[in-house]
């Protein structure tokens, strides 16, 4: 069960509780808090959620109905922003933000979760108060108006592609097509499945049997509706560690040989890491962010796993000695994880994606510096925009940089052959597996120093 859908049987099962009502309308302020903090103030929902004090009064169920409503109306902003001003005299850019939030929400509700409309329409009118009192009767007619015109509104407004930013999906179908583009944006609206990477040499169908996960081609395992995952089966033993299946790519495609020195390269929280040092690999962990080194570090402990750690700029950081192995997960857009984190699309600008390019560039040119000549680099984003993959190699071997493509074969990432690109790179894509629940955007390439 989704989260969404599952928020959708808290909606309806609040009925039963004898404070339903109170209960319902303070997950809804809750929700109506995050929207608030992730469109005005422009934070990650992630952030807003880790400090909304309103959240922690409510119950684990009211909890988990509140951030479902506000990651719908989050995920979805465009798409509901269209369909309210389908049900309003005038575009709702002439509300006040607080009620437009306000109607979002209740249309989030009513057209994504199917919360039942008594439900979604009561509570969410309460939340019209104070100064914006005398537009209860506008808010109540506007959400009726929804819940009756429903099938049509879902049918006249593609909700990924309005859901999208222009240049974004513009981009998009620049680089990969207009029905790739379409896809790519349909696919951010499905909630995304949870996908574990399994320590090496533990069993994956005993795992996936003991998780109720499915084993991907790949290797990742895949669950749906997991719950808290500090819960799971193995969590407190240090069996798996959360990683979405593209990122698990990287490392398997650098595959040092156990006790070879490895150079990972913003290298925290330390997915890749904890790849890498399992699979025997000496690593050095380098990142500049030390409370991000911090949780690497605790989550090695969990892991049980070993690696040294380097709180470092990476563009003025060498090691003592050139090494083999060389990954470089670089700061990037993360347009590609835009399925986990639905603000991504409202706050990311085409500047910032021109200036994480050449962010890019210049870890990369550190990075060729630490190569032992023969030497095999990874580098590698989690973002779908050009600029930040295939552009950025072009550039550095068009710059004269001592490397040579060695080209990912099609046995080393089963099930996604065909997000081998023409020069051998791997870009997958969110609309990937659509069938098994999508996969991260990830851009990765394999070069090695001659
Ligand atoms: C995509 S995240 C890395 C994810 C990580 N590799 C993993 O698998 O868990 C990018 C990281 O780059 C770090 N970073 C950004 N710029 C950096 C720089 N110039 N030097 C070192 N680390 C940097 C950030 O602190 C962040 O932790």
């Amino acid at each position: 069960m989704t989260t969404e859908s599952s928020a959708a049987n808290a909606a309806g099962s609040e009925h039963s509780a004898a404070n339903a009502a109170h209960a319902g309308l303070a997950a809804r302020f809750a929700a109506l808090g995050l929207i608030e903090a992730v469109i005005a103030r422009g934070q990650p929902l992630d952030d807003a959620v880790d400090q909304a004090g309103a959240l922690d009064r409510l119950a684990p169920r009211d909890r988990a109905f509140a951030h479902a409503l506000a990651a719908a109306a989050v995920r979805s902003w465009g798409f509901l922003l269209a369909v309210l001003d389908r049900c309003l005299d005038r575009p709702g850019s002439h509300l006040p933000d607080r009620l437009r939030a306000i109607l979002a929400l209740g249309a989030a509700q009513l057209l994504i979760l199917d919360v039942p409309a008594h439900a979604a329409v009561g509570a969410t009118v309460e939340l019209v108060d104070g100064k914006l009192s005398k537009l209860k009767g506008l808010a109540n007619a506007v959400l009726r108006r929804m819940e009756r015109e429903k099938a049509g509104l879902l049918a006249q407004v593609d909700r990924g592609r309005a859901s999208t930013p222009d240049w974004l999906f513009e981009g998009w179908v620049k680089a990969y097509g207009a029905e790739a583009a379409a896809a790519i944006a349909a696919a951010h609206q499905v909630e995304p499945p949870l996908d574990l990477t399994l320590k090496p040499g533990l069993d994956a169908g005993d795992w996936a049997a003991r998780l109720g996960a499915a084993v991907l081609p790949t290797g990742s395992l895949r669950l749906t509706g997991a719950g808290r995952i500090a819960d799971l089966p193995g969590f407190a033993e240090g069996a798996w560690w959360v990683q979405d299946a593209a990122a698990a790519l990287p490392a398997r495609l650098l595959n040092p040989a156990p006790g070879s020195a490895v150079v990972d390269l913003c290298a925290a929280p330390g997915g890749k890491t904890a790849q890498l040092a399992a699979l025997g690999a000496l690593v050095t962990a380098v990142d500049q962010a030390r409370g991000r080194i911090n949780r690497l570090r605790e989550n090695l402990t969990r892991l049980k796993l070993e690696a040294e750690t380097v709180v470092a700029d990476v563009a003025a950081w060498q090691p003592a000695e050139k090494v083999p192995f060389v990954l470089l997960d670089a700061p990037c857009s993360a347009t590609g994880t835009l399925r986990r984190n639905p603000d991504i699309a409202l706050h990311r600008t085409p500047e910032e994606i021109r200036e994480l390019g050449r962010v890019q560039l210049r870890l990369l040119r550190a990075a060729v510096q630490m190569l032992a000549p023969g030497g095999t680099l990874v580098f590698c984003t989690c973002s779908i925009e050009p600029r930040e993959g295939p552009e950025a190699i072009e550039a550095l071997l068009a710059a004269g940089a001592p490397l040579r493509r060695v080209p990912i074969s099609p046995a080393e990432v089963p099930g996604l052959e065909t997000a081998i690109t023409p020069a051998g790179d791997l870009r997958t894509l969110p609309s990937h597996w659509p069938e098994a629940g999508g996969i991260d955007g990830f851009f990765v390439s394999r070069l090695t120093r001659v």
